[in-house]
């Protein structure tokens, strides 16, 4: 049976994109068809952001046992029920879902149909027997580990993030290729919940971090007993017994490695295929939909938001592309995508965090004329009292005290960004965040004390002693 629908937003995929549209557009009074062809909520909610930080927790819970010691309390190891963990995250999706559900949207006024869309024209798709004519589509499909061009890879079932959090028993040992932030939460779990774990980087991990803040990362992860290979070239796979033999090139040397599990993490790939592109009149540039400042595609009536875009994968960025769309479809305004205070973290332990520019790439832009200001860990009471002393923070100015960025490597580190990140947006000088009060004994203070070593060069300078003399000497 066939129908047909006319509607003022069509949105395909209900993913954390889509699923943002379609709430904020049906209750502010548009008609909206949203369309998923698998599990509501997409890649965050089943196969990428809370299985992850569920089973993280797991470890990190794991590994907090291990170090009662240092608090004066005596415990035996851990015994870990792999399946129990899974258990765990698998409770943690269900617990969720219900907000990302068909029975939610439907109730808050979507219709939704649980197909696969496909564009038939400039404003028509087909999504199994319904023909959705819209005045404006929203194409949200998301993307899908990518997979490199090793030899012997296409021959050989291996894990991707579809498929690690279906794995029951902890592996023997767990072979990870890329070393981006899904490789490195991955290893750490994994490693904190038992597993042997290798990792193997064609260039250094988490090569999108500021290389200080990377550095405490890798020593984090060798404290652990993660097996890290940085560049290096995986060259070939095969299967081996029950398990997986690799073989790379480190160092100018052959290596090869024997692993129980193989998990490819090599970053990800636009959902841009079977969409009928081209008959909607929708371009693509390297592989993702290609939009402007407006997330409008070639056809002014269809936008393209989340990771369909190939831009910055993360789902607050897909929300806040959401909000775009809808100032720009439902109420006609010109909005346009700032991502200059855009915050990212890699919740491994300690977090890595970062917003606005690094060092690296304020110097590309601003040349020399920058300061940055660091204060570490080590010198937080709290970080002290917690015995969580590892890491520093960042931060990167122009000469005026202008905030371009900044990134932090230690405890909390998520948490602590967003002071940052609201800095940035709302364009701040260090004075603001020198001048807050902080509570004591908190994380916090490391931002504020950070933002007061950009001051003490001057402050405590021999022109500040002098005028503090001359003006004590008056009486
Ligand atoms: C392991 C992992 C961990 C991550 N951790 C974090 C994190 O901690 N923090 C963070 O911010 N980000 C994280 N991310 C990234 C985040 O998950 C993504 O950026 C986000 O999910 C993108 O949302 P999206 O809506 O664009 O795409 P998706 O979530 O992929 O949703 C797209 C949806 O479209 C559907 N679809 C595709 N094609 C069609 C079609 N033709 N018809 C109908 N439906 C279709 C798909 O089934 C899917 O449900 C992680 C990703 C992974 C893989
Ligand atoms: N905490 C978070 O916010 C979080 C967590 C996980 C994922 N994500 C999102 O998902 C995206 C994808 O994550 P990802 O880690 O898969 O991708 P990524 O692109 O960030 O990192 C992939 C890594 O794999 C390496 N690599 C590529 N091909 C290789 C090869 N043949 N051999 C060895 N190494 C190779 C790359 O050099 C890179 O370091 C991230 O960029 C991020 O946007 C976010």
């Amino acid at each position: 049976m066939t129908s047909e629908i006319s509607t003022d937003i069509c949105i395909i995929g209900g993913g954390s994109a889509g699923l943002s549209v379609a709430a904020g557009a049906v209750q502010m009074g548009a008609r909206v068809v949203l369309i998923e062809k698998g599990r509501m909520g997409g890649d965050c909610l089943n196969t990428g952001c809370v299985p992850s930080k569920a089973l993280l927790a797991a470890a990190h819970h794991a590994h907090a046992i291990t170090r009662s010691h240092e608090f004066g309390l005596h415990t035996s190891a851990p015994q870990i029920d792999f399946a129990g963990v899974m258990a765990h995250v698998r409770d943690v999706i269900a617990g969720i879902a219900p907000h990302d559900s068909v029975e939610r949207f439907e109730r808050l006024g979507c219709t939704v149909i649980t197909d696969t869309a496909r564009f038939t024209s400039h404003n028509t798709l087909i999504a199994g027997g319904t023909t959705v004519r819209a005045k404006r589509f929203v194409i949200a499909t998301g993307s899908r580990a990518a997979i490199p061009p090793i030899p012997g890879l296409e021959d050989v079932p291996f894990l991707t993030n579809e498929t690690v959090f279906e794995n029951n028993s902890c592996p023997q040992h767990l072979i990870i290729v890329g070393g981006g932030p899904i490789g490195i939460e991955m290893a750490q779990a994994h490693k904190r919940l038992g597993a042997r774990v290798t990792v193997i980087e064609q260039g250094h991990i988490l090569p999108k971090d500021d290389p200080d803040l990377v550095a405490v990362a890798r020593q984090s992860l060798e404290n652990d007993g993660v097996s890290l290979y940085e560049n290096a070239m995986a060259k070939q796979v095969c299967r081996h017994g029950a398990g997986y033999r690799l073989t790379m090139t480190h160092k100018g040397a052959e290596l090869t490695l024997e692993g129980s599990h193989l998990l490819i993490a090599t970053g990800r790939r636009a959902n841009i295929d079977d969409l009928g592109l081209e008959q909607a009149g929708v371009e693509c540039a390297n592989g993702a939909i290609r939009v402007d400042a407006r997330l409008r595609t070639s056809n002014r009536r269809i936008f393209a938001i989340g990771d369909v875009t190939g831009g910055l994968q993360f789902t607050h960025m897909a929300s806040y592309d959401a909000g775009i769309v809808i100032r720009n479809a439902l109420f006609r305004l010109p909005a346009k995508v700032n991502y200059s205070a855009v915050p990212w973290v890699t919740y491994m332990d300690p977090e890595i965090a970062q917003v606005g520019l690094n060092e690296e790439a304020a110097r590309a832009t601003h040349g020399n004329d920058i300061r940055v200001a660091t204060w570490h860990y080590a010198e937080n009471d709290r970080a002290r009292a917690e015995r969580r002393t590892d890491g520093l923070i960042k931060v990167v100015t122009t000469a005026s005290g202008r905030i371009l960025g900044a990134g932090i490597a230690g405890h909390q580190a998520g948490e602590l960004i967003g002071l940052w990140s609201l800095a940035i947006s709302r364009k701040m000088k260090m004075g603001a965040v020198a001048g807050h009060i902080a509570p004591y004994p908190t994380l916090g203070e490391i931002s504020k004390r950070a933002a007061g070593a950009w001051y003490t060069p001057s402050l405590f300078s021999k022109k500040t002693r002098k005028i503090v003399r001359l003006l004590l000497g008056l009486g």
